[in-house]
């Protein structure tokens, strides 16, 4: 039997050749049938398949495909039969080296008991017709072959490649790139982007410790809700919003919370924003795995449905004029509504895949509209508060390397009488000069304190 075997592929490999030497010789027509013959009989003599998982698009707009770079980061990982390896600078972040195998690299690993084989090689584009001049360099195609025996087919294709190299492939894609800043405040109606590098930690942040448990419970359940938000029918996101006085922390919570999730941060201007139709198409550009924040609401929104001042602070370079002038602008040139904001946020989400945290901040939580802060819409309310005596310990260990000092009683004495937010003590305790210790910013801010006492005993006295 098995001679019967070897002589029927010898005969079938010398039927292949001999229809490939005719194939040279023969007009076109015959050419492409002999093709057909010729793929025929080596699919039916081969006991294996491949698949090709290419740079490239084919035709003459090259895109790359996803699904290589996705591979490329599993074989970064999973390549252990590859004896060369390139190094280099990834796509989405240029401080990261990604290790990949070399052209003509060959790995080999098993998966549920099967013996799979990646190749990765690179194809040269086509030559250039003779005469022609191209003044656009065309990249080398390159690519991945995965070979299999036909009998896993079902298996290799769903289980592995599908599920298993996708999954791990994506999420060493996610490791690896840089987060990024999204910001639509040059007003023309896209996203533009800059690395997001803020250092801000739940570790760093000057909060009551229960407080903070609390959120970091509650970002990370959401986070691992998927199924929960899919059985329930709802859109997978979360609002947060984030009040209190300037200077409590509003801003870092929420570079905080980005490092946390490891998410994108879209920093949504309002006022920048022409319309409702341009509000929907600039969340409807944002990707899964974010954050979506609008900062200082019941200043970009007027909930009577008119506009209101575009800056918060008066800026001090600009004459009342100019001022009323650029208020005016603002005024004139966006039209979203709180309707459409609600819109937006709401009946979008349903639409979009992957989870969107969204997170409002204001000064005055009392002058929003209801609407806008219902349940549902603003999950969770995190209040922020004047600075106390845990929140001071958290910014010397972070400013000073302090954990404790004689002067720190003292302190939290002087911190139950006197409101003061934490970015005043982050100030005081920031040394002014290299010859200014430790102990010189706690009683630079003990002073502060005092001063401030004075005057509320002062103001007390008057009254
Ligand atoms: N809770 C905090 N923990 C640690 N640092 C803080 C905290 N609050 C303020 N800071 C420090 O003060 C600076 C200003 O804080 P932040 O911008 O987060 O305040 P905010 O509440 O967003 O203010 P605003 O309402 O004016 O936007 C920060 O850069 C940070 O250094
Ligand atoms: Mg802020």
């Amino acid at each position: 039997m098995p001679e019967t075997l070897s002589g029927l592929v010898t005969a079938g490999i010398t039927f292949v050749f001999f229809c490939d030497m005719l194939r040279r010789c023969c007009p076109s027509e015959l050419q492409q049938y002999l093709e057909k013959c010729i793929t025929k009989l080596s699919g039916f003599l081969n006991p294996n398949i491949e698949i090709s998982i290419r740079e490239y698009t084919t035709g003459s707009h090259l895109k790359p495909h996803e699904a290589y770079g996705i591979v490329e980061a599993y074989l970064s990982v999973n390549s252990d039969g590859a004896r060369k390896l390139k190094a280099q600078i990834t796509k989405d972040n240029e401080n990261k080296l990604l290790f990949s195998m070399d052209e003509n690299q060959e790995s080999v690993e098993v998966f549920n008991g099967v013996q799979v084989t990646w190749t990765s090689e690179k194809v040269s584009p086509p030559a250039q017709p003779a005469g022609s001049i191209s003044y656009f360099s065309v990249p080398d195609r390159r690519c991945y072959k995965l070979k299999f025996p036909k009998a896993h087919k079902m298996m290799i294709m769903e289980s592995f490649l599908q599920g298993h190299v996708m999954k791990r492939g994506r999420e060493i894609v996610a490791r690896n790139r840089q987060r990024k800043l999204y910001t639509n405040a040059h007003g023309e109606g896209y996203w533009s982007h800059i690395p997001f590098e803020h250092p801000a930690t739940f570790e760093t942040l000057a909060m009551d410790a229960e407080e903070k448990q609390n959120i970091i419970n509650d970002l990370m359940s959401f986070t691992k809700g998927k199924e929960h938000y899919e059985r329930i029918g709802k859109a997978w996101k979360r609002g947060y919003l984030l009040h209190g006085p300037p200077g409590t922390g509003k801003s870092t919570m929420i570079a905080a919370m980005a490092n946390l999730l490891d998410y994108d941060v879209y920093d949504l201007e309002l006022t920048s924003v022409k319309d409702n139709a341009e509000l929907r198409k600039l969340l409807m550009a944002t990707k899964a795995k974010s954050m979506i924040v609008i900062e200082d609401i019941d200043c970009s929104l007027d909930l009577t449905g008119q506009r209101k001042r575009m800056k918060k602070k008066k800026n001090k370079n600009k004459s009342e004029n100019e001022e009323t002038e650029m208020e005016a602008v603002s005024w004139s040139r966006s039209k979203v509504t709180l309707s459409g904001l609600l819109n937006s946020t709401d009946g979008l989400w349903s639409a979009c895949v992957g989870e969107r945290v969204i997170v409002f901040t204001t000064n005055h939580v009392d002058k929003l509209d209801p609407a806008l802060i219902r349940k549902g819409r603003m999950d969770k309310p995190i209040e922020f508060s004047y600075c106390n005596y845990q929140g001071f310990r958290v910014l010397a260990r972070n400013y000073l390397q302090l954990e404790k000092h004689s002067l720190f009683e003292e302190v939290e004495e002087l911190m139950k009488e006197v409101q003061i937010t934490p970015a005043d003590v982050a100030e005081e305790l920031m040394p002014k000069s290299d010859e200014e210790g430790a102990e010189q910013c706690i009683r630079n801010l003990i002073y502060t304190l005092h001063q401030r006492k004075s005057k509320l005993n002062g103001a007390d006295a008057d009254s």
